[in-house]
């Protein structure tokens, strides 16, 4: 099987965690485009969706599923939120951002009663870090961000032409070995002018649907 068919596999499957007359939080990124196609078979069985990014919404939309704010729904009614991952460990800690949707990403996790990411096997690794870990920044704070994060021993690199749905750039930072995904989370986190890092650690998934030759394993 090729990543393709493992995408469209682990999607197929997220499908049973998604309960009836529900609102679904929708990720961004290719293997999440797969899991929009499945909602499309299964619209008439749910409310809507939230979504985490501008080009999520515009799929979720063209299939006819409505798309709420998410100010107006509250963790009661957004009982599940399915989104995929650039890396993702043993401990179900990630980094994510690869799509740079990572800021709307966390806030929809944080609201979701349950997170179940979705992804092929190329993504499960032992030490996250090999993927370059994406920081949102606020533009005029580019290269003071860039300095704290040499002073915690990664290599920042702007992604240039890309800004994010909130007008935003996108640092990635490589050379990281992430021994303590929780605690660099936070050490990101509280450089001034950082919106938020792709380290999904604090609030990590719960469960994980991976792709395989073998089929899909399910981690929790
Ligand atoms: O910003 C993008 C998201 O975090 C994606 O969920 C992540 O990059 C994985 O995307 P894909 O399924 O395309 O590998």
């Amino acid at each position: 099987m090729d990543q393709n068919q493992l995408k469209q596999l682990v999607a197929q499957q997220a499908i049973k965690f998604v309960p009836d007359d529900c609102i679904v939080g929708v990720g961004t990124g290719s293997t999440v485009n797969f899991f929009i196609d499945e909602l499309a078979k299964i619209k008439g069985r749910i409310k809507g969706a939230v979504s985490s990014s501008e080009a999520s919404t515009k799929r979720l939309k063209e299939i006819g599923i409505p798309v709420y704010d998410l100010n107006t729904v509250g963790p009661d009614e957004l009982p599940v939120y399915i989104d995929g991952a650039d890396e993702v460990n043993h401990h179900l800690h990630m980094i994510k951002g690869g799509g740079a949707a990572l800021t709307r990403e966390k806030i929809i996790a944080a609201v979701a009663q349950q997170f179940i990411c979705i992804a092929d096997e190329s993504k499960y690794v032992p030490v996250l870090g090999a993927f370059p870990l994406p920081v949102e920044v606020i533009p005029m704070a580019r290269s003071h961000v860039a300095r704290e994060i040499v002073k915690l021993g990664g290599h920042p690199e702007w992604r240039m032409g890309v800004t994010t749905d909130n007008g935003n750039i996108i640092l990635d930072v490589h050379g990281l070995q992430i021994a303590e995904p929780v605690k660099l989370e936070q050490q990101i986190n509280q450089i001034v002018g950082v919106v938020t890092n792709g380290l999904f650690a604090q609030r990590r998934a719960d469960v994980l649907l991976l792709g395989t030759a073998a089929g899909v394993k399910e981690l929790s």
